[in-house]
């Protein structure tokens, strides 16, 4: 049995890359070739899917994406064409679920049963019962919220508790310490702050982070690789989503997204090498 955690680290070396692909399929903006399809979300996704695949460590459906456009069997369909085509790709369902244990049970089947997903996104705001369920799946990936890249993410991540510390890094030294019983949590932490990347990265050694914030929200490469990577010069799945699948609009869209794919990637490797 595979686990989540070996399979990104194999993803990592074999690829020589950071750089996980997220999937945001809005079919407003789809080129004219797939407007009008029934299947144009499956389509396009597959099309990005097999443009950057080379030179991701992953690929990150958001599911809200899909099912806004009541499209969940397009990417059931999809997740079984990764399995299948990339079996050595891991794939990160953006779900950030978060309820009480009895529909904890539900989405976890959700994600790991009908999507069949390596992993997935989870708030800790519903505490250790929330998680637990998803915890069960031991070969799987369970990554949580900790540090978000939205601004509003400060309104309740940054709060000081009584401690003195920031909420966002009690969220990290609680999963590290407490939660990740079986090795196989990782954290969210957004590319857009990152001294808070640093301070996680301090606080939880070696574990996966899944870092989204650049490309479209305008983090800095430099400073996320300086401030993420792990002793071993990897642990970050470095997202991004809209600068890639939209890096073109016209017949070309599948080479602008691999050349905006092969570029993210090695900017970040460029960054690795001056760590
Ligand atoms: O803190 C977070 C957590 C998740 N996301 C998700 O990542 C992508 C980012 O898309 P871009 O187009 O690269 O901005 C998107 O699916 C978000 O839901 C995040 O941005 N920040």
């Amino acid at each position: 049995m595979t686990t989540f955690t070996q399979k990104l680290d194999a993803a990592w070396s074999h690829a020589n890359s950071l750089l996980m692909v997220g999937l945001d399929p809005d079919p407003m903006r789809f080129p004219a070739e797939l407007h009008g399809r029934p299947d144009a979300i499956y389509e396009f996704c597959r099309g990005i899917i097999d443009a950057t695949a080379p030179y991701a460590c992953g690929i990150k459906p958001q599911i809200a994406y899909f099912a806004a456009q009541r499209a969940e069997d397009q990417l059931e369909e999809l997740c079984r064409y990764v399995a299948e085509r990339y079996p050595q790709l891991p794939l990160v369902l953006d779900a950030k679920r978060g309820d009480i244990g009895s529909t904890a049970e539900q989405y976890a089947r959700e994600a790991f049963e009908r999507f069949g997903a390596d992993a997935v996104t989870l708030s800790p705001y519903l505490g250790f019962d929330s998680i637990e369920p998803y915890l069960s799946w031991e070969e799987k990936g369970v990554i949580i919220l900790c540090r978000t890249s939205n601004k509003g993410g400060s309104d309740l991540q940054a709060l000081e508790l009584d401690s003195a510390e920031p909420l966002y890094l009690r969220v990290a030294s609680l999963v590290a310490d407490k939660w990740n019983r079986n090795g196989q949590c990782a954290l969210v932490v957004g590319a857009t702050f990152p001294q808070e990347l640093a301070q996680v990265r301090q606080r939880v050694g070696d574990m996966p982070l899944l870092v989204p914030g650049i490309g479209a929200q305008g983090g800095d490469i430099d400073a996320t690789v300086k401030a993420g990577c792990s002793s071993r010069g990897t642990g970050m799945m470095i997202n991004s989503s809209r600068a890639i699948i939209y890096a073109g609009a016209g017949d070309d869209w599948r080479e602008a997204a691999a050349k905006a794919a092969v570029d993210t990637r090695d900017a970040i490797n460029t960054a690795r090498s001056a760590l």
